[in-house]
């Protein structure tokens, strides 16, 4: 019997519906490979494009698709010159994470290639990492809060839940033990400083007693940032607050060959969007320069998570024909120092797709 796949495609702004194409048509290309498997694709048009021509950066009719799907494959939203009238930027992607409850954003990382590091001095060596950001409070918990321009100060308020807390200290946890490599979960926290933190701290250490396999350690954001870029190599699974991990996943991304790199999947227990970590690149949008290999690998991490053998055989041909294609680093975007366009590299990653779901494996 065929088992039928809903997902959801909102390519967004910017280079959002550059990079999303560009995957559709690898799963389109997958599909026929893949026994008893059929995708059902349903694109919507969401941020600031529908703001402008409905008043709606979510309209309903979307986030209802988003609710009855399988999965989610969004491209990007948002640009930095387009605003709610209260001044805001136009950010729908954080209603689907609260509004779906997608508590944990996994945001792995990984370096295919050493010529792609700027850390080789360091002695960096392999890179491979899975930062997950709380993604429903945090200090984004403020988020609603409006500027009042003649008030004498402003504040925002981070909240950390034991519900959201325990949840994304569990699913880092489980996640370290399925990837089964260094099995530790490092805690990002500035415990030093944050009542806040201190709370998020003793949850982690709870969740923990539940995981004797994994080693469990605590680091402090500061430092993490300075540790990320000297021995990226120590670390397996970290989990943070929601703002942190904003930060900490672009850094991370730069570790690995930039935003371009950056792929993502926001978790929750009954639905999950994947989406690259970078933004609509309004900079570079228009002109085929955007590099998809991010949104490429956060439709292989949708594919995993379908948790269908076959869709997950799908993503591991995804994964390594994007290892194949870069495997040899003249194939790389402008971003990565390189001369294909977005189109280009794909078109090479389809080539290795094809020859990885036939079993032929690499011939790069
Ligand atoms: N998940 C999302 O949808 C998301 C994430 C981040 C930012 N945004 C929004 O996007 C807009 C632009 O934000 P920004 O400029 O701060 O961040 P950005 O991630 O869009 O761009 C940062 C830098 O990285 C480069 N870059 C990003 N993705 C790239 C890719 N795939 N290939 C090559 N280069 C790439 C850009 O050219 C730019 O120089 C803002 O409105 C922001 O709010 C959305
Ligand atoms: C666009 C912005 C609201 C978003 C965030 O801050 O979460 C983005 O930076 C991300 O990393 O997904
Ligand atoms: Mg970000």
């Amino acid at each position: 019997m065929t088992k039928t796949f809903h997902i959801v495609v909102l390519g967004g702004d910017g280079i959002g519906p550059e990079v999303c194409d560009q995957s559709v048509r690898l799963l389109q290309q997958m599909q026929p490979h893949l026994d008893g498997v059929e995708f059902h694709l349903d694109p919507h048009d969401v941020g600031v494009g529908e703001y402008q021509r409905s008043g709606e950066a979510l309209p309903d009719s979307a986030f209802e698709a988003c609710l009855a799907s399988d999965a989610v494959l969004l491209g990007a939203m948002g640009l930095p010159n387009v605003r709610y009238p209260n001044g805001k930027e136009i950010a729908p992607q954080l209603d689907l994470r609260e509004r779906l409850q997608l508590y944990g954003g996994v945001r792995p990382i990984q370096l295919f290639h050493e010529s792609d590091t700027p850390l080789k001095d360091y002695g960096a060596g392999d890179i491979d990492f899975v930062l997950v950001r709380e993604s429903t409070e945090g200090l984004f918990y403020g988020r609603d809060a409006v500027a009042d321009l003649s008030a004498d100060e402003a504040t925002n308020q981070l909240r950390i839940s034991r519900q959201a807390s325990e949840r994304v200290c569990r699913l880092s946890f489980e996640l370290a033990r399925r990837r089964g490599g260094k099995k530790k979960v490092s805690l990002i926290d500035k415990a030093n400083v944050l009542s806040t933190m201190v709370y998020f701290r003793h949850i982690f250490d709870e969740v923990a007693k539940d995981f004797p396999d994994v080693t469990a350690e605590h680091v402090y954001v500061d430092a993490m940032a300075l540790f990320m870029v000297r021995r990226p190599h120590d670390f397996d699974v970290m989990v943070t607050e929601n703002m942190f991990g904003d930060i900490l996943s672009d850094l991370a991304a730069g570790i690995v060959g930039g935003m371009g790199m950056a792929p993502s999947g926001d978790i929750g227990d009954n639905a999950a969007v994947f989406q690259p970590s970078h933004g609509s690149a309004p900079d570079i949008a228009g002109r085929s320069l955007a590099n998809p290999i991010a949104m490429h690998l956060s439709t292989a991490m949708m594919l995993d998570w379908l948790d269908h053998p076959e869709t997950k055989r799908g993503a591991e041909a995804l994964k390594a024909a994007v290892a194949d294609v870069l495997s040899d680093p003249n194939q790389r975007t402008a971003d990565m120092g390189g001369k294909l366009s977005t189109v280009e590299i794909t078109d090479r990653i389809s080539r290795s797709l094809d020859r990885q779901l036939q079993g032929q494996g690499s011939t790069a």
